[in-house]
């Protein structure tokens, strides 16, 4: 744990959420083997909001998708509520939100947030009222009947975000789901996804390379090394809650972090453009 954190101290083992005990990961590209991440172990406990930030190519994607079952590990284990998790098997419970726009370009808005509903087998009526609520907190009230098309790139990301909480995950995967988004609608988004996560309080896993998107939104960072991606360090981030994710970067302690931690990750963004 680095000087500026606040130490830690350990969790009774029922806090854990989600367990990462000694995670690699090597892809075959033709004859040559990547190793993308190395002996990679951490724990979230229950309700935390933990960012994984590190430069691009650090393996943070490859952590996530192994503890979303979509990779196999090449060793290690994770474990959601003690359970192993098992590569190509859904975990209940989870819910993941990509960088990518992944809407159905030929449902409307109502049908896209409604989806998991469907698959669920809701009722009709009650699906209408859940789509409703969540129109109306991601601020997409008259857009019921649009397509995606008519949206524009934060309106799309905050739809593809109701449709992953509609169905209640308590646990969050998300996979820099503003990466693509300006900076102003990416403030926008921060606001929505803090207003939900201290309501709602979902364990959350957001990878980032974005060192002001992790300390507006997380408890907790932990810093990837470049390629093969270890934890070179972790920084709780100490600023009270609720946050507001323009105010928080006006203050001193921001800049302080910001900088303790910049400082560490550009080490890691100069190693990973000469690997
Ligand atoms: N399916 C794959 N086949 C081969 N190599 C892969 C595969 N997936 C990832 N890699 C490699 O593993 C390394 C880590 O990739 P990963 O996407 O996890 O990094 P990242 O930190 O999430 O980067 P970014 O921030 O750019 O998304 C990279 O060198 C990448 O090329």
């Amino acid at each position: 744990m680095s000087a500026l954190a606040t130490s830690a101290a350990p969790q009774p083992p029922d806090t854990r959420r989600v367990e990462v005990k000694g995670l690699s990961k090597s892809f075959q590209l033709a004859k040559t083997t990547i190793e993308a991440v190395r002996n990679v172990s951490f724990d979230v406990r229950r309700g935390e909001f933990v960012a994984l930030l590190g430069p691009s190519g650090s393996g943070k994607s490859t952590v996530l998708n192994m503890i979303a079952s979509l990779i196999r590990p090449s060793g290690g284990d994770v474990l959601i509520d003690g359970k192993r998790v098992v590569a190509g098997k859904a975990t209940s419970n989870v819910g993941y939100v990509f960088q990518r726009d992944t809407l159905f370009p030929w449902r409307s808005i109502a049908d896209n947030i409604g989806y998991g509903l469907e698959l669920a087998g809701v009722a009709a009526h009650e699906r209408k009222e859940r789509i409703a609520e969540c129109v109306a907190q991601a601020g997409l009230k008259g857009f019921e009947s649009a397509y995606p098309s008519a949206l524009s790139g934060g309106m799309r990301q905050r739809v593809a975000l109701m449709r992953t909480l509609i169905v209640e995950p308590q646990i969050l995967l998300m996979d820099e789901p503003f990466g693509a988004l300006d900076t102003h609608t990416k403030i926008d988004m921060h606001e929505v996804l803090l207003r939900i996560w201290e309501r709602e309080q979902q364990t959350v896993l957001f990878v980032t390379h974005d060192l002001g998107e992790a300390l507006t939104l997380a408890d907790r960072i932990i810093l990837f090394s470049a390629r093969p991606g270890r934890i070179k360090d972790m920084f709780e981030v100490d600023f009270a809650r609720p946050r507001d994710a323009v105010k928080v970067r006006e203050t001193p302690r921001y800049a302080e972090l910001f900088q303790h931690i910049w400082h560490s990750l550009g080490e890691e963004f100069v190693k990973g453009r000469s690997a």
